[in-house]
């Protein structure tokens, strides 16, 4: 008997966000054994995608990225949302759940170099574009003589201008080049231990209307728990230092069977400090182990974390 509800599905409209809901959309009608044509997808368009013309973190908050869909959700025009779990803000509105996630793609940022060039051997000056406070702080840690640039659009748009010679480098996250792909155009991928990532980043994470259970059913065969516990940790870690989006912060959880590998990062903008904390433990403390780690930050940092802006 098919008591599969109808699903419509809400994503953003970028060429990425597109790909993954078109990767959730794909799951559900193998899952159920039914035609793609079963579930509609959703184009909405978000804070986030309307603003080009500077930096996210100065436009005021979280949830740019999901707040018109959480809106779609309860208005019930929707009955589950796609998104970038690094979009995802630790704080959801009360009608709204996490549902899960799909298993995890690769979570290392590439690197793209015009000509190959490598981040250590960039010549003094050079010019790496990014939006993201994180990979600015982290490059210039490593690289405190090259130069961060404000680099907005989609990523089609960003690899352009490293072609073109508006800038040296720019990083991306591998998993968005795969899904798009263009894995080709890297030229180097960072170690997650020494350029933890956005914590989520690499997990398409699926939300849902809190009371609705045949939604959450249908979707259940979709997800992968490793990937819930990893995430469980990379957000409690996030909950637990409560940074704006103006603080550079990097969270990655690996997890091998029961266990359970934690690396958070907390930077300065400038590169010129950061806080590094590992830990092991059981998959099933991930949030424990999470919440832990940015406690413990916390603690060494000496003004806090906006001491670090
Ligand atoms: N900030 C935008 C964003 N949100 C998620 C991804 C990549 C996909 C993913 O992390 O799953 C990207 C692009 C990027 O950072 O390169």
């Amino acid at each position: 008997m098919d008591i599969l509800p109808s699903l419509r599905i809400g994503t953003r409209g970028s060429p990425l966000a597109l790909a993954q809901a078109y990767m959730v959309r794909a799951g559900l009608a193998r899952a159920h054994e039914v035609g793609e044509d079963r579930f509609a997808i959703e184009i909405i368009r978000t804070t986030g995608d309307q603003i080009q013309d500077r930096p996210l973190s100065e436009s005021g908050g979280k949830g740019l990225f999901t707040k018109e869909l959480d809106s779609a959700l309860i208005a019930g025009t929707i009955e589950l949302a796609v998104h970038s779990s690094k979009d995802l803000p630790t704080h959801l509105p009360s009608e709204i759940v996490i549902a899960g996630y799909l298993p995890r793609e690769d979570a290392r940022d590439a690197w793209i170099g015009r000509g190959g060039v490598t981040l250590d051997a960039l010549p003094e000056g050079a010019v790496v574009g990014t939006a993201s406070l994180r990979r600015a702080a982290q490059v210039k840690r490593r690289r405190p003589g090259v130069k961060t640039t404000l680099l907005r659009g989609n990523v089609e748009t960003r690899l352009k201008k490293v072609e073109s010679g508006e800038i040296d480098a720019t990083l991306l996250a591998l998993a968005g080049l795969k899904r798009l792909g263009l894995a080709d155009r890297a030229t180097a991928l960072l170690p997650l231990d020494e350029f933890p990532p956005a914590c989520g980043q690499g997990a398409i994470g699926i939300t849902r209307r809190a009371q609705d259970d045949a939604v959450r059913d249908a979707l259940a065969p979709l997800f992968d728990e490793a990937t819930g516990f990893a995430l469980a940790a990379e957000r409690a870690f996030l909950a637990a230092l409560d940074g704006s989006c103006r603080t550079p912060i990097a969270g990655h959880a690996q997890v091998s069977g029961h266990d359970l590998a934690f690396v958070g990062e907390v930077l300065k903008a400038d590169g010129s400090e950061a806080y590094v904390v590992r830990r092991q433990g059981r998959a099933i403390d991930a949030a424990l182990i999470g919440a832990d780690a940015g406690k413990e930050i916390l603690l060494r940092l000496p003004h806090g974390v906006a001491g670090l802006m």
